[in-house]
């Protein structure tokens, strides 16, 4: 069936409905929600690994307080300030440095995953912003000096590996990590739109990444029965 045009912007707004995507002003427009923004910072670098193998490029994540990895950002209130001036507040806080955010940064935006424990619904924002690596080593500094978070909410920044060693890791174990809500979604997104890596790497190493965590979380069950015997002494005395 052909659709006329008006029905295309229809069946374009339930898809991106259906995929949980909204536009920015949409967001803005919805009454009752909460806002969350986040932002990949991210540049070019000549820097190479072991003194042989291109780096390419330099990713910020972080370790949070919560054991996940996600993007530097947080909970913007906008009835107070822009997502984007909430943004850089937030930047602030965890790296030391206010770095301006602007519209223009801005790349997406969804509702949270349902299972988000929130009795309202959470939009998560997201940007993507180009520096010089100077500045992004100098944030790397900042983040682990001034930054008031660290250590608190922040416990540090990573940079993602974005090659695969001849041993099969790097990118693959970095994704097989646990991550913060859709943050590794907004990752491998990120790196697609962008061309950091391309689709054959990635599929590569997400595929690979599947068996790496298979393979890490295969001393669980023999840790759960060590800690379950040291338990076992404890409540006896007690
Ligand atoms: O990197 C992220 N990508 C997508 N969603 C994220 C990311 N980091 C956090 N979140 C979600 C899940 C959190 O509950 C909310 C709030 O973010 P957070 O950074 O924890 O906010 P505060 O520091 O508490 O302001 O967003």
């Amino acid at each position: 069936m052909k659709l006329k045009p008006s029905s295309w912007s229809a069946d374009f707004r339930r898809k991106k409905m259906a995929s949980g995507q909204l536009s920015r002003a949409e967001a803005l427009a919805r009454s009752g929600c909460r806002h969350a923004c986040h932002v990949m910072l991210y540049s070019s670098t000549k820097a190479q690994l072991f003194g042989r193998s291109p780096i390419k490029h330099i990713i910020l994540m972080q370790m949070r307080f919560d054991g996940l990895l996600g993007f530097p950002g947080g909970i913007v209130d906008p009835s107070k300030e822009t997502l984007e001036a909430g943004l850089t507040r937030e930047l602030l806080e965890e790296l030391g440095v206010a770095i301006p955010i602007s519209v223009e940064d801005h790349v997406e935006t969804y509702y949270a995953p349902a299972s988000s424990p929130s009795p309202s619904q959470l939009i998560l924002h997201f940007y993507v912003k180009k520096m010089e690596e100077e500045q992004i080593m100098e944030l790397e500094k900042a983040a682990a000096s001034t930054a008031v978070d660290h250590g608190e909410e922040v416990l540090g920044m990573v940079r993602v590996p974005l090659y695969t060693t001849k041993g099969g890791v790097g990118l693959p174990a970095f994704l097989s990590h646990s991550f913060i809500g859709n943050a590794r979604s907004q990752l491998v997104q990120s790196l697609l739109r962008l061309n950091l890596v391309s689709s054959w790497e990635l599929h590569k190493a997400l595929t690979h990444s599947l068996r790496i965590h298979a393979r890490s979380v295969e001393d669980l069950p023999a840790l759960l029965v060590l800690t379950e015997v040291k338990r076992k002494p404890s409540r006896t005395n007690t």
